[in-house]
């Protein structure tokens, strides 16, 4: 397939680059900050970048009318309004976390939830390398709004960590942890990868990750 990406000069644009070239897709198009190159039209348009870059990427893929995978965190519920109103004109795929574990991790975090009262506290703690800007970060965000109780959360930001999420469940007489560790950026990246396959013949509409991966 053809593909661009915005915020390919980044740490995971240029892991989805790789990866994708190892699997035989052509990136035609690219973004960044700085940068535009476009040497064809692409099929889909995969954005890992900053908040910042949102409404121009919105903009983008309403020109091209191509569908859209979206992974860039610090999204908040306007951004989500426009990507649902971009979703009735193509398909968009978007997670705050495409690796295959935490979305496990939501299914057994749902589980627990279900066996919860108030006589339970619970503790979310994400770790993640030191230039990481957004805190806490948008699994974190995601796996708290999963639960009935407002968890406490504390971020970490520590040298070159790919990103940690521990969920802790404790009564008086109890604990229960629950945690995924990314050992590198293909956690990610494969998730991507899957979507991408996918998205190319999917109707317009607003998809979350975990209901490709059924
Ligand atoms: N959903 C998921 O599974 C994952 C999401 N992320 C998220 O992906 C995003 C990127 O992460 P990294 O690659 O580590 O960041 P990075 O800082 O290494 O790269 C950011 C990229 O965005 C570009 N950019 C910044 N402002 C822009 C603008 N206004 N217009 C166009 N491009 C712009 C930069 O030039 C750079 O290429 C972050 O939001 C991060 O939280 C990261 C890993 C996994
Ligand atoms: O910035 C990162 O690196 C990551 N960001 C995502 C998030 O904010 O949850 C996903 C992953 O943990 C890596």
């Amino acid at each position: 397939m053809k593909y661009g990406i915005i915020g390919y000069s980044g740490r995971m644009g240029q892991a989805i680059e790789e990866l994708f070239a190892e699997a035989g897709h052509q990136l035609v198009y690219k973004k960044d900050e700085k940068t535009t190159k476009e040497i064809e039209k692409p099929e889909l348009i995969i954005d890992f970048s900053l908040k910042e870059a949102f409404a121009e990427t919105v903009a983008i893929v309403k020109a091209k009318e191509v569908p859209l995978i979206i992974g860039t965190t610090g999204l908040e519920a306007a951004d989500f309004a426009k990507l649902k109103e971009l979703a009735a004109e193509v398909a968009v795929i978007q997670s705050f976390n495409f690796s295959i574990g935490i979305n496990i991790l939501s299914e057994l975090i749902q589980k627990v939830n279900n066996y919860l009262d108030q006589d339970w506290d619970i503790e979310i703690s994400e770790t993640h390398h030191r230039f990481k800007k957004d805190k806490p970060s948008g699994t974190a965000i995601m796996l708290s709004e999963l639960l009935d109780q407002n968890p406490e959360m504390h971020s970490k930001r520590l040298g070159s960590e790919f990103g940690e999420h521990e969920i802790d469940f404790a009564s008086t007489g109890e604990l229960l942890t629950l945690k995924h560790r990314a050992y590198s950026r293909e956690a990610f990246s494969k998730g991507v990868l899957i979507s991408a396959q996918k998205i190319i013949n999917m109707e317009p509409g607003f998809y979350k990750f975990s209901q490709i991966l059924k």
